[in-house]
C-alpha cells in the first residue's frame, strides 16, 4: 500500500462511521509536504474543507500559524493538517483535534518518530526557564505520545523517508445495522414545544432541555456542563427560544459574545416558527407574545434582572462574577468540563458548593453524546488520552482513609510520571480537579520542564496529596539588572515581582521554590494532610534553598492554610486575578539566613505600603481578605501618631470628637491593630476599621454592608472598636485625653 491509498482507506473509514481518524507522515519535512500533496490529491476533498496549520505556506488552501489555532475552535474542516516539525505545542494539538469534522482527518507532519523525543524543538525553547538551558530539558511527553499513537487505534503512520506503511490505522467496524442517527426521542411529557425537542440532535440534548424546563418558574437554577461540542449552547439556545415563546424575558451572557452564537442561532430558528417578530433582525429576539431572547456582556448582565439568565461557558468566569448572578431567581449555568483546549475544574472547583448553599432550586445535567461525529470517535479518545483532557483524581474509596499517619512522602520524579501512567493519571487529575484550568501544555511541563518538581503524600499507592513546585530564583548579576531594568524572565514569578514591582534589584539572588499549586484529594481534606506535605516539603528543600513561596488568589481560608503553614504575606496584587476574580496574595517561608532577610524587608515594605493600598488600588477587596492578609504579614508595627492625632482619636473613641476631620491617625491605628491583634475586637469590628478607617469608604455604605440599624450605630461602634487601641498603643496625649471623658 502507497501513503496515498492509506490515507483513501482511513477517510473512507472515517465517512463511514461518521468518526474521525489520524494520519501521520513523519520523516523529512519537504519529504513529509511531497507525499501529503500526493496524498491530498487522491482524497476527494475540497480546498475550503481543508485547513493547513504550519508556519509555511505549502498547499493551496486556508493557512493558520501554528500560535493562532485558538481561532479555529468552534469551527470544523474535513481535513486538519498539523506541521510539527518546528514545534509540537500541545495546546495546538488539542484545539486541532477538535476542529476535524466527523467523517474528517487529522494529518500530523512530525520528524522521524524514534529520534523525535530527543530533539529540542521551539516548544521546549519556551520550557528552559532561566537558568536553565533548553538541553535540561527533556522529551518525555512527545516519547509518550509516540507510544500512544502506535497503541490506539484508528491511527495510520507512514514512514516518508523509506515510503514504509508502520500502521494502516484501519479499525475495520462491523457494518451498522439500520443506524438511525442521531433521532431522538421525545419525553412524554414536556413543557416546552413538540418543534424545541425534534430540534435536538442527541438524546442527552433533549434530556438538557427537559432539564432547562424547570426554569419557567420559581427560584431555580439549572447547571448544564458537557465535553465540548456536545451541543450544550444550542440546548440552552432552544430552551431560550422556547421560554420567549412563552413570553420570558431571557438575558444570556458569556465572556465573549461569539460564545453565544450557537445560542442565538438556535433560539432564532425556533422562534421563526413559533411567533418571532422580526424574523430576520438583528438581536434581540422579540417574540408574539412579549418576550425576548437578548445578550449582555458579563458585567452589564449583573446589573439586569431579567426572568431568566443563561450563563454560557460559566466555569470561563470569575467565581465572584457567577455569584452575583445568583441575585436571578431562575438561572442557568452552562459549562464546559473537559475542552480540547484543556481542562477548568474553576465552576466545580469553587462556585458549585456556593450554588449547593444558596437558596436556589439546584438541577444538574451532563451531556455525553458527541453531536459533530459518532461517539467512541479514536481520535477523541486518543486525545483525550495523550493529552491527559480527562484525568481524574482516583476514586474517592481509594483514599478517603487517608490521614497523616497512613501517607507516605514521595519525591515523584518525572521518570516515575512518565513510567507509571497511573501515577501519572492520579497527579495530573488532582491538579486537574483543584484548579481552575489546565492546559495541554500544563502536562508537557510537568513531564518535561527543568525548573518543575513534583511532590506527593500517597495512601495505600494512591495520590492523596500533591503539590507541584517550581524552583525561582539563583539569578546571575545580569538577569537580575535585566528584570530591574523592565525586561521579563520566565518562570521566575516571585523574584520578577520582587524585583520589578517591588524594586529590590537583589531579590532574584536568593533561590526558593514556589509552589504552583497545592491540591488534597477532595475525599480527604481538612485533615492535616495538605499541611503534612508543605511540612515535608520544607524539610525536604530547605538544606538547597532560602525561602518558600506562593502567589494564589487569596480567600480568607486559603490565607488561613498558608499562614498555618508558616507562610507569611509580602503583598498582594493591585488588580484582581482574571481567572479566579479575586487579588492574588504572594506569601513566603524563609529557609535561610538569606531568605530570612528577603521576607523580612518585604514584609516591613509591605506594612509600610500596605495602608496607601487599601486606600486606593485595593478600596474594593473584601474586608476578610484584607484582615487574613494583614494577620498573616509577619512585620508588626508601633502607630507613629503625632501629639495632635492621638489626641483626635482618643477624643473620638472615648468623647465627642468626630473621626471624618483626621481620618489618617485612625487609618494608621487600624494598620497596627490588624498587622498584629492586641485587643480582642469582634470580627464586624475589625471588618468596620478596614472599610472604614483603612478603604475610606462612605459611612452609608459601611452601614448597610455592614448591617448596623443606622449610620450612629456604625459611627459609635467605630469609636468602641478604637478605644481598645487607645488603651494598648495610646501615648501620654492619648491617654490624658482618653482620661478627660473617662475620670469622673
Ligand atoms: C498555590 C495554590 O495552589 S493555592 C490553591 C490551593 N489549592 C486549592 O484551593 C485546591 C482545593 N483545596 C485543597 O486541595 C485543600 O483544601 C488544600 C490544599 C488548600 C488544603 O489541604 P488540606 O489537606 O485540607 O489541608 P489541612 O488539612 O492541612 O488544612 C486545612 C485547613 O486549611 C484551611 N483551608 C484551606 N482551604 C480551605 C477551604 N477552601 N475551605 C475551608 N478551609 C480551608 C482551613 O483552615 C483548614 O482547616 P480546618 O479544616 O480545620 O478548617
Ligand atoms: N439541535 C441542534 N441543531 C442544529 N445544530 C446543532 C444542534 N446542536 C448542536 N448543533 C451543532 O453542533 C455543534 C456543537 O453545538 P454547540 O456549539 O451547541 O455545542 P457545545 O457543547 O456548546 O460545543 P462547544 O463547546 O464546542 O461550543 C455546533 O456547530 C452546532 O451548530
Amino acid at each position: 500500500m502507497d501513503p496515498a491509498s492509506v490515507a483513501a482507506r482511513l477517510l473512507a473509514e472515517a465517512r463511514e462511521t461518521n468518526e474521525r481518524r489520524l494520519l501521520v507522515l513523519a520523516g523529512d519535512r519537504e519529504r513529509c509536504f511531497s507525499t501529503l500533496r500526493t496524498v491530498l490529491e487522491a482524497l476527494s476533498v475540497g480546498v475550503t474543507d481543508t485547513v493547513l496549520v504550519s508556519d509555511r505556506d505549502a498547499l493551496p488552501c486556508e493557512r493558520v500559524d501554528p500560535k493562532r489555532t485558538a481561532e479555529l475552535l468552534g469551527t470544523t474542516r474535513e481535513i486538519v493538517v498539523y506541521d510539527a516539525h518546528d514545534a509540537l505545542l500541545p495546546n495546538a494539538l488539542g484545539q486541532l483535534s477538535g476542529v476535524v469534522d466527523g467523517g474528517g482527518l487529522l494529518v500530523l507532519l512530525a520528524p522521524d518518530l524514534e529520534g523525535w523525543p530527543d530533539r529540542r524543538d521551539g516548544f521546549d525553547g519556551s520550557l528552559a526557564v532561566p537558568p536553565f538551558g533548553v538541553r535540561e530539558v527533556s522529551g518525555r511527553f512527545r516519547g509518550r505520545l509516540i507510544d500512544l499513537l502506535y497503541a490506539h487505534p484508528g491511527i495510520g503512520i507512514v514512514d516518508v523517508d523509506s515510503g514504509g506503511i508502520e500502521r494502516d490505522g484501519l479499525t475495520h467496524p462491523a457494518p451498522r445495522i439500520g443506524s438511525s442517527g442521531n433521532r431522538t426521542e421525545i419525553p412524554d411529557e414536556h413543557a416546552f414545544s413538540r418543534r424545541a425537542y425534534e430540534a435536538c440532535l442527541t438524546g442527552d440534548q433533549a434530556e438538557a432541555l427537559r432539564t432547562l424546563e424547570s426554569l419557567r418558574e420559581g427560584r431555580r437554577a439549572v447547571v448544564v456542563e458537557a465535553d465540548r461540542g456536545r451541543g450544550k449552547s444550542s440546548a440552552a439556545g432552544l430552551a431560550a427560544g422556547a421560554l420567549a415563546a412563552e413570553g420570558h424575558d431571557v438575558l444570556v451572557t458569556a465572556p465573549d459574545a461569539r460564545n453565544v452564537m450557537e445560542v442565538f442561532a438556535r433560539a432564532r430558528e425556533l422562534l421563526d416558527g413559533e411567533g418571532l417578530a422580526d424574523p430576520d433582525g438583528e438581536r434581540p429576539l422579540e417574540t408574539a407574545t412579549g418576550g425576548r431572547v437578548r445578550f449582555a456582556p458579563p458585567a452589564a448582565a449583573a446589573g439586569e434582572e431579567p426572568d431568566v439568565l443563561i450563563v454560557d461557558e460559566a466555569a470561563a468566569l470569575p467565581v465572584r462574577v457567577l455569584e452575583g448572578f445568583l441575585a436571578v431567581d431562575r438561572v442557568a449555568f452552562v459549562t464546559t468540563i473537559h475542552g480540547y483546549e484543556g481542562a477548568g475544574r474553576g465552576f466545580s472547583v469553587r462556585f458549585r458548593d456556593r450554588l449547593e448553599e444558596g437558596d436556589h432550586e439546584t438541577h444538574s445535567v451532563s451531556m455525553a453524546d458527541p453531536i459533530r461525529y459518532a461517539a467512541g470517535d479514536p481520535l477523541e479518545i486518543w486525545a483525550f488520552r495523550a493529552l491527559l483532557l480527562d484525568a481524574r483524581p482516583p476514586v474517592e474509596p481509594l483514599v478517603a482513609d487517608a490521614s497523616p499517619e497512613t501517607v507516605e512522602y514521595r519525591a515523584l520524579s518525572k521518570g516515575d510520571l512518565a513510567g507509571d501512567e497511573r501515577l501519572l493519571r492520579e497527579t495530573f487529575g488532582l491538579l486537574v480537579a483543584a484548579h481552575y484550568r489546565t492546559e495541554p501544555d500544563d502536562l508537557a511541563r510537568l513531564l518535561d520542564a527543568p525548573n518543575l518538581a513534583v511532590r506527593a503524600l500517597i495512601h495505600d499507592g494512591h495520590v492523596a496529596s500533591v503539590a507541584l513546585l517550581a524552583r525561582e530564583g539563583g539569578l546571575g548579576p545580569d538577569t537580575r539588572r535585566e528584570l530591574y531594568d523592565g525586561g521579563r524572565v520566565r518562570g521566575n514569578m516571585i523574584p520578577d515581582l520582587l524585583t520589578s514591582q517591588l524594586r529590590d534589584e537583589s531579590a532574584g539572588e536568593t533561590v526558593g521554590w514556589r509552589v504552583m499549586r497545592i491540591a488534597t484529594h477532595h475525599a480527604a481534606r481538612s485533615r492535616g494532610l495538605g499541611s503534612r506535605l508543605l511540612s515535608e516539603i520544607h524539610g525536604e528543600l530547605s538544606s538547597r534553598a532560602d525561602w518558600l513561596g506562593v502567589g494564589y488568589g487569596a480567600t480568607p481560608e486559603l490565607i488561613s492554610f498558608w499562614s498555618e503553614n508558616d507562610f507569611s504575606t509580602v503583598h498582594l496584587s493591585t488588580t484582581r486575578n482574571d481567572a479566579s476574580g479575586e487579588y492574588s496574595a504572594i506569601m513566603l517561608a524563609p529557609t535561610s539566613e538569606a531568605g530570612r532577610g528577603l521576607h523580612d524587608a518585604h514584609a516591613d515594605w509591605f506594612a509600610e505600603r500596605a495602608g496607601g493600598m487599601l486606600a486606593d488600588p485595593l478600596r474594593d477587596a473584601e474586608p476578610d481578605v484584607v484582615r487574613a492578609a494583614l494577620r498573616s504579614t509577619d512585620a508588626p508595627r508601633n502607630p507613629a501618631l503625632s501629639e495632635r492625632a492621638w489626641r483626635h482619636v482618643a477624643s473620638a473613641a472615648y468623647g465627642s470628637g468626630a473621626f471624618d476631620a483626621a481620618p489618617h491617625g485612625f487609618g494608621a491605628l487600624a494598620l497596627a491593630h490588624l498587622l498584629d491583634p492586641v485587643a480582642e475586637l469582634t470580627d464586624r469590628q475589625e471588618r468596620l476599621l478596614v472599610r472604614k478607617a483603612l478603604q475610606g469608604r462612605p459611612w452609608d455604605r459601611v452601614t448597610d454592608e455592614l448591617e448596623f440599624v443606622s449610620m450612629r450605630m456604625c459611627m459609635r461602634e467605630l469609636g468602641e472598636a478604637f478605644k481598645p487601641l487607645v488603651d494598648e498603643y495610646g501615648d501620654e496625649a492619648a491617654l490624658e485625653e482618653r482620661d478627660r471623658y473617662t475620670d469622673d
